[in-house]
């Protein structure tokens, strides 16, 4: 099978073709060495190119237990070498993917230059111009307006009916499965609400914490999350994870920008400011939080000072940039979970209106 990029940058590159199909999207590289099933069905990954960096992937197959949604989200994936496990795994799901190109020179490409739009042509008689008119069609990050709904879950689910731990509303963004696990394994019952539930749906079920999580796309392109956030805030202890910390920032009066390549991989440093601690992080993500408006930076990116976790006493705030849930990654910070249910515990009722 043959198999085109197209990049923004004007290069196509010719590659082998591992899962046949035609696409577009924003080109991204992760450098995790590990987690490639966790990352494919990542939903934060939608309207993505995902470039692996690390060069053999698929080399201990795909089991479904891994998985942290019901599909692969980037709209492609290339590497140096797919596994016939996870390149027919792709084909299976009509994701195209090419491997045998030198992936050096897409990474260092979009390090130098930042995400970019690329178009994708794979197939027995594809041609560059097929992937070149894949990239004319190709839209900005941004411009995906309705993304949430596209990963969103249809209609609220409960986990853990009845439990006697924290009720948390997690409003789903596009979810990582192993981020409910971490609550319910904690005890909590968790009510998973479509990212634009209105905020008397939410407080139907009386919450201790609201939770916004992950998701794709530009943190302003969910209004209706940052609604609901204003309206809980200083009512309901609120937490986020990752786009949920930058839809909580920018609710509550601060701002958000895109960042030229982002973070993405599974040992990025940050710094605790209060503590001088150091963990490694699992981070994806491609905007970050410019002004954490009434929240106080209380950890920062050891590789360029930019936010990873905001908190506030008076709001009852405690928001992560990384993924402390890990799937792949080290699990040095699976101590949100309790931090987040611990806020739960000394939580004030909510005001009646
Ligand atoms: N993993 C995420 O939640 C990603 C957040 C957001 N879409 C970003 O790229 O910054």
């Amino acid at each position: 099978m043959d198999a085109y990029v197209a990049m923004e940058d004007g290069r196509v590159v010719s590659a082998r073709g591992r899962a046949p199909g035609r696409t577009r999207g924003e080109l991204v590289f992760t450098t995790a060495y590990t987690g490639y099933e966790e990352s494919l069905t990542d939903p934060s990954y939608e309207e993505q190119v995902l470039t692996f960096s690390y060069p053999l992937i698929g080399n201990y197959g795909v089991r479904t237990e891994r998985f942290e949604s019901e599909r692969v989200h980037p709209t492609a994936a290339v590497a140096r070498e797919f596994t016939d496990d996870v390149a027919e795994w792709l084909a299976e799901e009509g994701v195209p993917a090419l491997d045998h190109l030198d992936t050096r020179d897409l990474v260092t490409a979009v390090r130098d230059e930042g995400a970019m739009k690329c178009g994708i042509a794979v197939g027995e008689d594809v041609t560059p111009d097929d992937a070149r008119a894949e990239l004319a069609a190709c839209e900005g990050m941004s411009d995906h307006v309705d993304i949430g709904d596209q990963v969103s879950v249809g209609e609220q689910v409960v986990y853990n009916a009845g439990g006697d731990g924290a009720t948390v509303a997690l409003l789903d963004c596009g979810v990582k499965g192993s981020i409910v696990s971490s609550l319910v394994d904690r005890g909590a019952t968790v009510h998973r609400f479509p990212h634009d539930t209105p905020a008397g749906a939410v407080a139907d079920v009386d919450p201790d914490v609201l939770f916004v999580s992950n998701g794709p796309g530009d943190p302003e392109n969910f209004g209706a999350t940052k609604a609901v956030v204003r309206e809980f805030a200083g009512e309901v202890s609120i937490a986020g994870i990752c786009l949920g910390q930058q839809i909580v920032a920018s609710a509550l009066g601060g701002t958000t920008e895109k960042m030229t390549f982002g973070h993405r991989g599974v040992n990025q440093p940050v710094m605790d400011l209060e503590s001088g601690r150091v963990v490694m992080t699992t981070q994806n993500h491609g905007y970050t939080v410019a002004d954490p408006g009434p929240l106080e930076v209380t950890q920062i990116n050891v590789n360029d000072d930019t936010p990873e976790g905001l908190e506030s006493d008076e709001l009852d705030v405690l928001t992560r940039q990384y993924h402390p849930e890990a799937n792949p990654g080290p699990e040095d910070t699976l101590g949100f979970f309790d931090d987040v249910l611990g806020m739960a515990s000394t939580r004030t009722p909510m005001l009646a209106d």
